[in-house]
């Protein structure tokens, strides 16, 4: 199957006031289209250093991400903007929604931002709120709802572009087991019908069994004959 996101030779150091502190070293890796992929480490290895080089959202000191044929650092800033709003969907451990707007606004904003009409961004987020059986909590603002209901809200808005990747920051990192467990399950099951390619970086072994395929990272690098390539 087509790669859809992939990288090369990346290292990264991060260069703060004089301190020189190295973080990955070397890594190759290539995510398919479709596939569900664990990127497993423990505190401090640089899980999610590696999510943002994938994502775009910080450069790698060395090496290329591309992204759908299309090297990073080869777009401009709003190119880079609009490739990650039309194409990404981000899940962090904190849900991240603008507490000043409703369930409903929060899953439609990337399609505002992306231009489209307020209807139709409100119509395909009520969808993507069904799917995650959050219909009734529809105009509920952010602290109304509960903390897994939260993080249905925050897949919901991230897979409301249909994207071609979902990146995830230990998703279920702030929730109990038993919701934990079930927030997860939604993430796989609608990934896999939408046929979206998924990345989670977690330190959870059990979790990260689950996947298709499992990336371990000790040290800023990848353990060895892991690239999928
Ligand atoms: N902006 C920064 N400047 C300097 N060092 C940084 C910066 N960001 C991260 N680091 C260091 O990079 C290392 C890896 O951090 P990273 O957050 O990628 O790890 P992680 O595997 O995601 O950890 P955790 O599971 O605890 O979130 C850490 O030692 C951290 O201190």
């Amino acid at each position: 199957m087509q790669d859809v996101l992939y990288c090369q030779h990346i290292s990264k150091t991060y260069n703060d006031a004089g301190n020189t502190t190295p973080v990955l070293h070397d890594i190759s890796l290539a995510i398919h289209g479709g596939e569900h992929v664990a990127i497993l480490g423990s505190s401090g290895s640089g899980k999610s250093t590696l999510l943002h080089l994938l994502a775009g959202l910080d450069s790698p000191s060395e090496g290329d991400v591309y992204f759908l044929g299309e090297n990073l650092a080869s777009l401009s800033p709003s190119q880079l903007a609009e490739l990650r709003n039309k194409k990404m969907g981000f899940i962090y451990q904190f849900h991240h929604l603008l507490a000043e707007f409703t369930a409903l606004e929060n899953v439609a904003m990337p399609l505002r931002i992306g231009g489209m009409s307020a209807e139709k961004a409100n119509e395909k987020a009520a969808q993507l709120l069904n799917d995650v059986g959050l219909s009734h909590r529809r105009e509920h603002m952010p602290s109304a709802l509960s903390g897994g209901e939260r993080q249905r809200v925050a897949i919901a808005r991230a897979l409301v572009n249909n994207p071609t990747v979902v990146l995830a920051d230990e998703p279920t990192g702030n929730l109990d087991d038993s919701t934990g467990e079930q927030i997860y399950q939604l993430l796989k099951k609608l990934s896999k019908e939408k046929q979206t390619a998924f990345v989670v970086v977690t330190h959870d072994t059990s979790l990260a069994a689950r996947m298709d395929r499992v990336l371990s990272i000790k040290d800023g690098e990848l353990l060895a004959n892991q690239t999928g390539r």
